[in-house]
This record gives structure tokens, sequence and C-alpha cells, in this order.
């Protein structure tokens, strides 16, 4: 892993206590959570903050990203817009383990109307703790990017 230990989140308004609870328990694992918000509870959209989210990971000011709405999907189809972005949405740890290992993934989507906090939380360590194995998936990874 690179020495930039920042990790952006962001969520709409349906993921804002397990996205504020995911920031905690990352941070206590040593890692810069990068919590940009939202703060307030109202009803906002979710392709906002899932592409404020991707440009951090895109310029390379937060190494990897995790980004939360009520199913996960809205928002990571948001920062998949984002050139350089590669982000899946999540349920099991062995998902989130492998689009680090096999598709060099930069952002992790949850679902908070999907996944209770206890298994988001394994989520969220399956994917920081996973490394890229490069080789055939390097090949592969170059050719999503076009
Ligand atoms: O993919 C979209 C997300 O699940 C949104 O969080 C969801 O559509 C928001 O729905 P609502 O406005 O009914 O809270």
């Amino acid at each position: 892993m690179t020495q930039n230990k920042r990790i952006v989140l962001s969520s709409d308004h349906a993921a804002i206590e397990l996205r504020q609870t995911i920031a905690k328990h990352i941070e206590a694992e040593g890692w810069e959570a990068v919590d940009i918000g939202p703060t307030t509870p109202e009803s906002t959209h979710y392709p906002l903050h899932g592409q404020a989210a991707a440009q951090k990971v895109a310029s390379g000011e937060c190494a990897l990203g995790i980004i939360l709405c009520g199913t996960g999907q809205g928002i990571m189809m948001a920062a998949n817009k984002v050139a350089g972005i590669r982000c899946g949405v999540c349920s099991d740890t062995f998902s989130a383990r492998m689009i680090r290992q096999h598709n060099d993934a930069n952002i992790l989507s949850l679902g908070a109307r999907v996944v209770g906090e206890g298994l988001a939380l394994d989520i969220v360590d399956a994917f920081l703790n996973a490394e890229f194995e490069g080789g055939r998936h390097a090949t592969r990874v170059e050719m999503i990017e076009g």
C-alpha cells in the first residue's frame, strides 16, 4: 500500500450515521479519514457526493475512498463517471477483498440500507487491507481504462 493513508468518505442522507461510524473505525486502525460529509440529515443528491469523493481519489489527494448511499448503487454509478475511478458496491467481504486484488478498485461503495454496521466494518477492513495483485489483472484493468 502507498504511504498515502488518507481515505475519503462521503455519502448522501441515507448513510450519515454509518459513514461517521466507519470514519471513526478506520481512524482507530491507523488510516486518516477525510470525511467530506454531509453532516446534516436533509435529503440530498448522491451524485454530488459520489463525484466529490471520486475527485479526491482521482487527483491523488486521497489513496482510496469509501462512499455510501441507501443501496450503494447510485453513488457508485456517479463515482465511476470520474476518469481513473474504479468503484464497486460490496455487501460481502470476499467481494471487497477481490475488487482490490483483481480489479484494483480505488473506491468501495456500501449500502446503508442493505448491510448492518458489523458487516459494513468487516467489508471496509477487507477492502482496505487487500493489495492489488497485478500480473494478468493489470492487463485487464488497463482494458477497462481504454
Ligand atoms: O442509489 C441511490 C440511493 O440508494 C439513495 O440513497 C436513495 O435513492 C435515496 O432515497 P430517498 O430519497 O428516498 O431517501
